[in-house]
């Protein structure tokens, strides 16, 4: 029997969810197509990761920015050196493989981040060889993952399509901190399409070469973060981490410790309290998509394993029954990297301006140099002396001074007469900082698989998508009894169209089915997961009240039709399952 990818996939392609794009030419590997199904689906788990990572928050504002880049923003994101992975071709058959995973698959070896060098080595002493054709590897080398286009059709400049949407937020940080009023913490969202070169896509939706990411750039000071995470922490008060650290995988244990976002900061686990703050979000918000608590885990990166802009990575991972586990989004301690890097490559200043509760006076020491003086007493080596002297700070020299009484420049001494020394107080209402950032980044179809792979079963021969009723592509379903006489047929049909029709003009998604017997046509809505079916019977006629019938049980309650809409929508507000 195929396994639960293959069944999902036919049923994907058969009920319109998803397939492979471009099948009349033969298919594209690494581009997939959603179909009428998929589409809402989808946007239901954007919509959740919004109402969870966006708008449950006063510091958050979320953005659009284009998916062409000039090169120039990926030079200073590092991305043209660093956005690359191994790759090895078959002398023999020309086929090119992601080096790492080839090794992987071919001796369990884990070579992630290691060296060309390192990874060419195990492929020599395990003898690993082509999957298709057994040839020989040639030697692993780097490639750009990075699309590259031209922007302007003649001899236009070079662009690059963006890999991930974290450029898009950096690059307007200063602007949006002026919407945002100048406040830290500022957190920019963003969720939108990414393309990857990646070398050889053969996982279905988990390798994509073009995708859609749900990410955000968190700003904030860190020197503040361990007092202004407080305030914050009771939103995830009842979450608990799985967390493999990176310390235990160096020891080679792949255990998990369980500790609550706050034990997490307390015991050093996580560096950022903000980024332990979002892991907390980010657990919540895997477990709304129906994945049990015991299934989802943060697998700390090793050093050599992150991405060149982190100080600490986590991948979210989800376990699956096909692939084990799989990484649903990376968590990133992004530091002042990416800001520092763009007032480099800009010029344009992106600090943040850090007001004091109260100025602080500062006092500031001064050296006033006698330059004539100076100049008519050393003669021809002043030209040194004022070298040396300009080479150093005013603090410096009036340490220099105040405490040997004279500036010491080679075997010159210079004293103490040609200097005035002041201090100057002043007041002080604030600080230049470049804020740092931590980022989650989450991938849709990703997160879209692995919930229908929890929502997928079986039940006396017949598929049931138990998706969460919120994140259910449709709301509910409308069928009218197909018995009884000519004119009860055609009041039932009636009454049913006319429900259909004022749940959709109230906001809900609502499928009409009346073809066939309503037995096929309840197993055609729970085949695409949707949680409600309401049927109008012979005694709707009578009492205008009509059934819903629940999905996973089909139980079904008796409402009257006033009530439906109101019923249905607290239904899946409370994702309510009887
Ligand atoms: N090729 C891809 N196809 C589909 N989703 C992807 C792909 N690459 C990344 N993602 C999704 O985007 C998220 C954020 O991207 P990130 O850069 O952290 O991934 P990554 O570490 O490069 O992924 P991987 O190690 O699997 O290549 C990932 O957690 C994943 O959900």
């Amino acid at each position: 029997m195929s396994d639960v990818y293959d069944r999902l996939a036919d049923l994907a392609k058969k009920r319109g969810f998803y397939w492979v794009s471009y099948e009349i030419y033969g298919g594209l590997a690494g581009f997939y197509d959603f179909g009428p199904v998929g589409v809402l689906l989808k946007r239901n788990i954007v919509e959740e990761w919004l109402r969870t990572f966006v708008y449950a928050f006063d510091f958050m504002v979320e953005v659009e920015t284009p998916v062409i880049n000039p090169q120039v923003v990926f030079k200073a994101s590092g991305h043209e050196d660093h956005f690359t992975d191994p790759i090895v071709v078959c002398t023999k058959c020309g086929r090119v493989y992601r080096a790492d995973h080839l090794v992987k698959e071919a001796t369990g070896l884990n070579v992630e981040g290691a060296s060309l060098e390192e990874i060419y080595r195990v492929i020599v002493e395990k003898n690993v060889r082509c999957p298709e054709c057994g040839g020989e590897l040639s030697k692993p080398e780097n490639a750009l993952l990075l699309f590259k286009t031209e922007i302007g059709p003649y001899k236009g400049q070079l662009g690059y399509l963006r890999p991930e949407l974290a450029q898009g937020m950096f690059v307007n940080f200063k602007t949006l901190l002026n919407v945002a009023r100048n406040r830290l913490p500022l957190g920019i969202a963003q969720i939108g399409r990414v393309a990857r070169n990646e070398i050889s896509p053969r996982q279905g939706l988990l390798r994509l070469r073009e995708f859609t990411i749900m990410e955000l750039e968190f700003f904030h000071d860190p020197s503040e973060s361990v007092r202004e995470v407080e305030e914050y922490l009771p939103y995830v008060e009842g979450e608990t981490l799985n967390i493999v650290t990176a310390d235990s995988r160096e020891r080679g244990v792949e255990e998990p410790v369980t500790v609550t976002v706050r034990e997490s900061i307390d015991k050093g686990i996580v560096k950022n309290p903000w980024l332990a703050f979002w892991m907390g979000v980010g657990n919540k918000f895997v477990r709304s998509l129906g994945i049990p608590p015991d299934k989802t885990r943060f697998f700390e990166k090793l050093p050599h394993e992150r991405a060149h802009y982190s100080a600490q990575t986590f991948d979210q991972e989800v376990y699956s029954t096909k692939f084990g586990w799989i990484e649903v989004a990376g968590y990133a301690y992004r530091t002042d990297y990416d800001l520092k890097r763009h007032m480099d490559y800009s010029g344009v200043d992106m600090f943040y301006f850090k007001k004091y509760e109260k100025p602080v006076e500062v006092v500031k020491k001064r050296v006033i140099v006698d330059y004539k003086v100076l100049a008519e007493r050393l003669g021809e080596r002043f030209q040194e002396a004022l070298k040396a002297l300009q080479g150093r700070s005013q603090e410096e020299l009036y340490e220099e001074l105040s405490s040997k009484g004279y500036i010491e420049v080679g075997d010159l001494k210079i004293g103490r007469e040609f200097f005035t020394l002041r201090e100057e107080k002043s007041l002080v209402h604030g600080e230049k900082i470049v804020p740092h950032v931590v980022e989650p980044s989450y991938g849709v179809e990703r997160l879209l698989y692995v919930l229908l792979e929890y929502s997928y079963n079986v039940v006396e021969d017949r598929v049931v998508l138990k998706l969460p009723p919120r994140l259910a592509p449709f709301h509910v379903a409308v069928f009218p009894l197909m018995a009884g006489s000519r004119e009860e047929h055609k009041a039932m049909v009636s009454l049913a169209r006319g429900i259909a029709q004022s749940l959709r003009e109230r906001g809900l998604r609502v499928v009409y089915d009346e073809e066939g017997s309503i037995g096929r046509r309840y197993a055609r809505a729970d085949e695409i997961g949707i949680p409600y079916a309401v049927t109008v019977d012979h005694q709707s006629l009578q009492d205008n009240t009509v059934t819903i019938r629940f999905r996973d049980t089909r139980r079904q309650v008796r409402v009257g039709v006033g009530e439906l809409h109101d019923t249905i929508l607290k239904y899946l507000r409370d994702n309510t399952m009887i």
